[in-house]
């Protein structure tokens, strides 16, 4: 069959408010971030499908053959995009090697990509041969959402080699984006991606990884936000190792909390108390989301004031509160926010938690001085910390000729 070769990339996210509230069906609020995955992906004629990952020191192939045996005999299972096919896997690991309940980077990465790979070519009669590499500009693990940019990569390139969306490249522009329908289907695998990746993701990090820009993300309804402040932040990243889906299963397990079959009283007493803990707490992250939204959108229709920024700070010091309830806080973390209250600027976590990053908010009358001398307490603290930009775009494909030497250079290496 024909593949059509493609690059394209897609960027990382920051959740300002609702993350794990919004895996329970409450709101969150997520930006797109100026670091992108991007991925390339060439036919070959090897009879071999290889994918090369630097970024987790990943490089694997297989032969084509071998994979077909792999593909479902029926594909209405691979057709039911609101479930996982359970079955393909099982196969999936067996074949790779992967234990059932192994977490480790690799195992989740080759999970990823087989599973999109054969979902997408399944219905083609043969799978064909091809090569894929992925470079990414985002920490892996950290809560930027590098999990969603790389799936959300894959389903895009596969999309496209496979013909399923059309190429938006034309001979005026380098780099385009797909239409409406298009990122919907992306989004869609992207986020069987997520499954494999998170065990249960709400589906926010891969619809900011497709649409970009600031979204609000409720049980699966993606608004983007058109008209909102623009907000300086501080990422900065701990660099403490996390799962987001050991973190997101923690929490549930929180919420269903009950004894451990002590007596019949005890069991009266605290059987079903841990919802009645847990659920007003989403709740009330839910109205933080709420709220920010709110105070977003009245510093774009009136100008920003200090009074709105002093909303924004007190958000962010309840939400990091909630999300240590939630048990997704680390004593890092912790350390993070005192460092920046002392230079009188607010953070929370962003992301899964746990470790990984966190974002500070920076005040328009915030003086450079400040900043610099935030940072440098910060690295001095062995974090790595940097200022970002929100906002950017999402899914694209590129021509060669629009996409960095550095990172060209990186992918052709394979
Ligand atoms: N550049 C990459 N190359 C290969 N695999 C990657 C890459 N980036 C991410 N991954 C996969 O995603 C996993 C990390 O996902 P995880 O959801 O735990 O973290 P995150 O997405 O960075 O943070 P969060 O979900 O909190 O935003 C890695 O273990 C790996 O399997
Ligand atoms: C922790 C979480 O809420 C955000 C991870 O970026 C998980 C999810 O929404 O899938
Ligand atoms: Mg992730």
């Amino acid at each position: 069959m024909h593949i059509k070769e493609c690059i394209v990339s897609a960027p990382g996210k920051a959740i300002l408010h609702g993350e794990h509230a919004v895996v329970h069906g409450k709101m969150a609020l997520a930006v797109s971030l100026n670091l992108r995955t991007y991925l390339q992906l060439q036919a070959t004629f090897t009879s071999k499908v290889c994918i090369n990952l630097p970024n987790i020191n990943a490089f694997l192939s297989w032969d084509v053959t071998v994979l077909n045996q792999l593909v479902p005999d029926s594909e209405a299972d691979l057709r039911n995009m609101d479930e996982l096919d359970i079955e393909l896997v099982r196969r999936l690991r067996d074949f790779v090697g992967i234990p059932n309940g192994a977490l480790d980077t690799r195992s989740m990465a080759i999970l990823a990509f087989l599973y999109i790979y054969i979902s997408i070519f399944a219905g083609s009669g043969e799978l064909p041969s091809l090569t894929v590499s992925v470079w990414s500009e985002l920490p892996t693990g950290a809560g930027l959402g590098s999990s969603s940019a790389y799936s959300v990569c894959l389903a895009a390139a596969l999309l496209s080699a496979s013909g399923t969306i059309p190429s938006p490249l034309s001979d005026q522009e380098n780099t385009a984006r797909w239409g409406v329908a298009e990122m919907e289907l992306i989004n869609r695998f992207a986020f069987q991606g997520e499954r494999i990746i998170h065990g249960n993701p709400s589906g926010v990090d891969n619809a900011v990884g497709t649409w970009g820009g600031i979204l609000r993300y409720h049980s699966g309804k993606i608004t983007p936000l058109s008209r909102v402040p623009m907000l300086r932040i501080l990422l900065t990243n701990t660099k403490v190792p996390r799962s987001t889906k050991v973190l997101v299963a923690g929490v549930k397990d929180k919420m269903n909390k009950g004894p451990k079959v002590i007596g019949q009283w005890t069991q009266k007493l605290f059987h079903g108390q841990f919802p009645s803990i847990i659920n007003p707490v989403l709740d009330s992250v839910d109205a933080i989301s709420c709220t920010c939204e709110q105070t977003l959108s009245e510093m774009t229709s009136d100008s920003p004031t200090p009074e709105h920024y002093d909303i924004l700070e007190e958000l962010i010091d309840i939400n990091q509160h909630h999300l240590n309830v939630m048990g997704v806080g680390h004593p890092a973390l912790d350390n993070l926010c005192r460092v920046t209250l002392a230079r009188g600027l607010h953070s929370k976590l962003t992301g899964a938690g746990g470790g990984g990053c966190a974002i500070t908010l920076l005040r328009p009358e915030t003086e450079h001085s400040v900043v610099q001398n935030t940072v440098q307490d910060l690295r001095e603290c062995g974090y790595d910390c940097w200022e970002t930009r929100i906002g950017a775009a999402g899914v694209q494909e590129h021509s060669p000729l629009a996409v960095k030497e550095e990172v060209l250079e990186v992918l052709a290496r394979y």
